[in-house]
């Protein structure tokens, strides 16, 4: 019926102010206004309405997102949006386009790494989109080595040129989003190669296309690479491949920021830091971070309503039969990653300002701390988006047979969310990363040289080296002193567990390429450490509302709780817990699913997600749920008509055929 509540009871039982708590999900009240505005002005205008996306074919889904990508520009003119209420727009918008990239990636760049001069001459009309941009870095040949791309850019000095060229089949550059079909230029990564001398990877701006008629300019190859994963899905986005065939570009549009090319052809370093790039690099990582905790939110929203809505077994004398989410496996499965999601959000929040404090240490040419920040974004990425790719997976499961249908919308969200797992830099490669930063870390420790940041627990290691818990009860979990010292021994003593292992190679290289998945289940303790400290440190703020802090406090106790269960290998073999105190954390985590469960729609209610970006019927609002998929199933194109079409081709002959020898 229309109109009715089916989730009413649910909301009734919530035990806090679910607007407080939208308001400390979104971050700030003006935050959340905006953000509120923006989502239902997109989900009541006809001109966003999602169409059938895994329905469509190829053509007609790309042709349906230029629509759309032109539009939504359209709307933001003509509304006169501010950049971060343009940006809402097109995150609830909710479809990978070129415009992503555009916006997220070829402006950063240009902005992280070009000159005043060259941000001046660029910038205004990439804003103005009178260019649109994409980011070429990875090539057939090599994605996460990015030392060994082989496209080159090689100075003419007779004519004051680059020429850009593609020696080999594997020098094609190959994934770009917005390539394919879109970019009028891009920010090219090409090996700078001056007097017959290569100084390694270097970015150029390239125009690739004509600005009238949008043909490939001369030398160049471009296209589509193909299909991807999942009907709909990332399939909106033309990720493209590209050659040069001794393609010339002016030398002004090498991006000098760090380093120059003079008129004459030499090769200079600029006064300005190499690491000032990194500062780019944390700055996409965050908004990596942030798209985590959206996503898997956007699953635990899907699949938490569900469960409150579905019945299975357990009628009692004719009654109802049981939600499933009251089943305890149900609650084990899901709420940790309704924990998760609310984790990384703060974690995501913690991150921008960490953006704006390097930012404004490297104006103050303080780079003292930019490797631990660069090493814990890349750390960030990697745990947060491994989880929610998982996560988002689990949520299908979690909503039983009716989840694999593409109008859960859980099919097309894990299609376009897993490459996250592999951009901007592949997971595993990046927990390597943090792991060699780790090492170098605890080889310093009796240097002197104090550890910062998310590693300065790391300064009191000889007391995480042999501390023991002295968790006695269950409750006692729930203090945070309890968990942080258990996370932090943890970690350290992962850390210099490997560290004491590769002393043992005497070629260190070797060691670490022996030792690489012991580095990497450090790498992911250390990651999970700061995770579960940024939750805590931000129930130390003042956070209004009734019952919020409560909820929280719960969301914080279980996300480290599970974390502690799940790894339970890694805290009993270190030793910084005893078998009895993991029970104990076991004990506990269950008496929170308790508390969280009455609250359970009412804290995803607070992610203030409307319908159409849910896209779920699973997740709709009123949990009218039956017959909105009875509904949409005739909309299905086979049922167009009764018969199907190759019927009389295909199925009557079968059931008319007379076969005499027809044996089974
Ligand atoms: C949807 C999507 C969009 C993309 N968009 C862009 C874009 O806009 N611009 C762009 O330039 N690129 C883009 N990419 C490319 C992306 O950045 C690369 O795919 C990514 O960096 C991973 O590199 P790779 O493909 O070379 O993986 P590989 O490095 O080949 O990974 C293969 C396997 O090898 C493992 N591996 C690799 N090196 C090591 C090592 N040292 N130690 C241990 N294991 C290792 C990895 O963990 C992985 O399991 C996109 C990719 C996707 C999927």
């Amino acid at each position: 019926m229309e109109g009715i509540d089916h989730l009413a009871d649910e909301r009734n039982k919530a035990q806090f102010d679910v607007g407080a708590m939208k308001i400390v999900w979104a971050g700030s009240r003006r935050a959340f206004e905006v953000s509120d505005r923006i989502s239902k002005l997109v989900a009541a205008d006809p001109g966003f309405h999602k169409d059938n996306r895994p329905m469509l074919g190829r053509n007609e889904l790309f042709k349906n997102t230029l629509r759309k990508a032109a539009y939504a520009w359209k709307r933001i003119i003509e509304l006169h949006l501010s950049e971060e209420e343009a940006a809402k727009l097109r995150f609830y918008v909710d479809e990978p386009a070129y415009t992503d990239l555009h916006w997220g990636m070829f402006v950063p760049a240009i902005k992280g790494q070009g000159t005043e001069e060259q941000q001046q001459k660029w910038l205004p009309l990439a804003y103005k989109m009178q260019i649109i941009g994409c980011y070429a870095q990875t090539e057939l040949g090599h994605g996460s080595n990015v030392q060994g791309l082989e496209t080159t850019a090689t100075f003419d000095p007779q004519t004051d040129e680059f020429v850009i060229h593609s020696p080999t089949l594997t020098s094609s550059k190959w994934w770009p989003g917005g390539l394919g079909k879109v970019s009028t230029h891009g920010v090219i990564y090409a090996r700078l190669i001056t007097d017959g001398r290569d100084h390694g990877v270097h970015g150029f701006i390239v125009q690739l296309r004509s600005l009238e008629d949008h043909s490939p300019l001369p030398g160049i190859t471009v296209g589509d690479i193909g299909m991807k994963f999942g009907n709909g899905a990332y399939n909106t986005m033309d990720n493209g491949v590209l050659r040069f065939d001794h393609v010339r570009i002016p030398r002004d549009q090498m991006l000098m920021r760090v380093s120059q090319v003079t008129r004459e052809g030499k090769y200079m370093q600029s006064d300005v830091p190499r690491q000032l790039v990194y500062g780019t690099m944390v700055y996409v990582r965050q908004t990596i971070v942030a798209d985590a905790s959206c996503a898997l939110s956007r699953a635990v929203c899907i699949a938490t309503r569900y469960s409150a809505v579905r019945r299975q077994f357990g009628s009692q004398n004719g009654g109802p039969e049981s939600q499933v989410i009251d089943y305890k496996t149900q609650q084990n499965r899901l709420f940790p990653l309704l924990a998760s999601a609310y984790a990384f959000r703060f974690v995501g929040e913690w991150l921008k300002w960490l953006y704006t404090d390097v930012t404004q240490r490297l104006q103050a040419n303080d780079f003292s701390t930019l490797p631990e920040a660069h090493a814990c974004t890349a750390g960030l990425k990697s745990v947060t988006t491994t989880a929610t790719a998982d996560g988002i997976e689990e949520c299908r499961k979690l909503c039983g047979g009716h989840g694999y249908l593409c109008t859960s919308g859980l099919p097309e969200l894990f299609a376009v969310y897993v490459p996250a797992c592999t951009y901007e830099g592949d997971n595993i490669v990046l927990l390597l990363q943090v792991a060699r930063f780790l090492m170098k870390t605890v080889s310093q420790l009796g240097s002197g040289k104090k550890p910062v940041g998310t590693t300065s627990y790391m300064g009191q290691i000889e007391h995480l080296m042999q501390c023991r818990s002295n968790v006695q009860r269950a409750e006692d979990w729930l203090k945070p002193s309890a968990i942080l010292e258990a996370f932090e021994s943890r970690a350290a003593r992962m850390s210099v567990a490997c560290a004491q292992n590769l002393t043992k190679f005497t070629n260190p290289e070797e060691g670490f390429a022996e030792l690489s998945a012991d580095l990497v289940e450090a790498a992911v303790a250390h990651c999970q450490l700061i995770i579960v400290s940024k939750f805590i440190e931000k129930l130390l703020q003042d956070i209004p509302g009734k019952g919020v802090r409560e909820q929280l406090e719960a969301l914080c106790n279980i996300y480290a709780l599970f974390l502690l269960h799940k790894h339970q290998g890694d805290f009993l073999s270190t030793g910084c817990i005893t078998a009895k105190q993991a029970s104990l954390a076991n004990d506990q985590l269950r008496s929170l699913y308790s508390q969280v469960r009455p609250n359970a729609i009412a804290l995803v209610d607070a992610f203030n997600y409307t319908d159409h970006f849910l896209g779920s019927i699973l997740g709709c609002y009123d949990g009218n749920v039956y017959p909105k998929l009875y509904e949409a199933a005739w909309k299905d194109p086979l049922n167009d008509s009764v018969v199907p079409e190759g019927y009389h081709e295909y199925i009557r002959p079968l059931l008319k055929q007379n076969l005499r020898t027809a044996r089974l």
